[in-house]
């Protein structure tokens, strides 16, 4: 049986007193940074000058450079973009990475594809919620926690473990439970997850359903509501209670078209690209490209971002969101 840990054995006592920077506040830094404070703990953000210097600042956060923040800092989670981790770690981290300070991330692919090696006498360590950043806040505030992963790379101090759980716990994932894993296997997992199923996949698919409705004739806006709208309260019912939540509450047609007909659009084709893809990722091909793509200033990435941008189903979904005044709640 997997070990969760929740806040039982999460105790924040060993980051009380302690001074938490978290470099960047995004999607990530802004709801992590506000649910360890609301969790009673010291908490300062590292930043550049620019729009989220002025979104922290207006939250109440003291704000520092990246520098200053880690000089200040005991304990540094690096909420950057992954691929600008590795320059400001290099330029502003390390020179001020001193002997028992704590180093963390959310997600281990700096760390894993060697573009961030820390000294020996620091603790490495990874506390990753398993879900979106925004979510991350709104469930803690909400008396919830999305659950999490932590993983120790370095042990420097003897303490790193209960230090990462105590982190756990101040974002609130303890709440819903933690589970440990390695930095190899939530880097890769998670960025399986993200190309072949969540992002990656799910938009493919949501595109194709689209395409072929409304080539076929049907209206867009029904098309949008069938293959994009309705996959969100599909997923819902999975979320509540796996697979078999989503079956029982569907109709029998639903589920006889979902056992016959689903394997002939996830095919054995489909399972094939995606060990390909794993593999990729293993071999670290993906993070290659991925760093390449970002020193050649994302020719690829912004031509792609474009195309999706002007996609039909991005028009048809925001003309029907917005007449559906429910879905306008923040
Ligand atoms: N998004 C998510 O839900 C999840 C993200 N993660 C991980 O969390 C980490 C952060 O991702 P995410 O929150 O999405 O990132 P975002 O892109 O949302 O936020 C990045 C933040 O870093 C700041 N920043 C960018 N460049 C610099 C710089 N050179 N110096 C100082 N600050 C800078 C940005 O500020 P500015 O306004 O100046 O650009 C911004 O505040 C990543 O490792 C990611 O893999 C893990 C789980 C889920
Ligand atoms: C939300 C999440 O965990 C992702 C999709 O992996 C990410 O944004 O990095």
């Amino acid at each position: 049986m997997v070990k969760m840990y929740y806040e039982n054995e999460a105790k924040l006592d060993i980051l009380k007193g302690k001074t938490i920077a978290v470099i960047g506040y995004g999607s990530q830094g802004h709801s992590q940074a506000q649910n360890l404070r609301d969790s009673g703990l010291k908490v300062i953000i590292g930043l550049r000058q620019g729009k989220s210097w002025e979104v922290a600042e207006a939250d109440g956060f003291e704000v520092y450079s990246v520098g200053e923040a880690t000089q200040k800092a005991d304990f540094i989670q690096i909420l950057l973009p992954d691929e600008r981790q590795g320059k400001v770690y290099a330029e502003e981290i390390a020179p001020y990475l001193t002997e028992g300070k704590t180093l963390s991330f959310s997600h281990g692919f700096n760390i894993h594809f060697g573009q961030i090696v820390a000294p020996k006498n620091v603790d490495v360590m990874l506390v990753a919620p398993k879900g979106p950043g925004h979510l991350v806040r709104r469930v803690y505030v909400e008396g919830g926690g999305v659950p999490g992963l932590f993983a120790i790379q370095q042990d420097a101090t003897g303490n790193a473990r209960e230090i990462a759980l105590a982190y756990a716990n101040g974002i609130g994932a303890a709440r819903s439970g933690v589970l440990e894993t390695s930095f190899r296997e939530e880097t890769e997992t998670d960025l399986f997850g993200e190309q072949a199923v969540l992002c990656g996949g799910a938009s493919e698919l949501v595109k194709a359903g689209f395409e072929t409705l409304v080539e076929a004739g049907y209206q867009p806006e029904i098309a949008y509501f069938e293959c994009l709208h309705e996959l969100k309260l599909i997923v819902d019912l999975m979320y509540e209670g796996g697979l078999s939540r989503m079956r029982y509450s569907i109709s029998d047609t639903a589920q006889y078209g979902d056992f016959m007909i689903g394997r002939r659009i996830i095919t054995d084709e489909t399972r094939k690209e995606m060990k390909k893809v794993l593999k990729e990722i293993q071999d670290g091909e993906f993070a290659r490209n991925w760093i390449l793509e970002n020193q050649a200033n994302r020719p690829v990435f912004n031509a792609i971002a474009r195309q999706e941008e002007e996609h039909q189903i991005e028009k048809v979904g925001a003309e029907l969101r917005g007449m559906m005044s429910w879905l306008n709640k923040k």
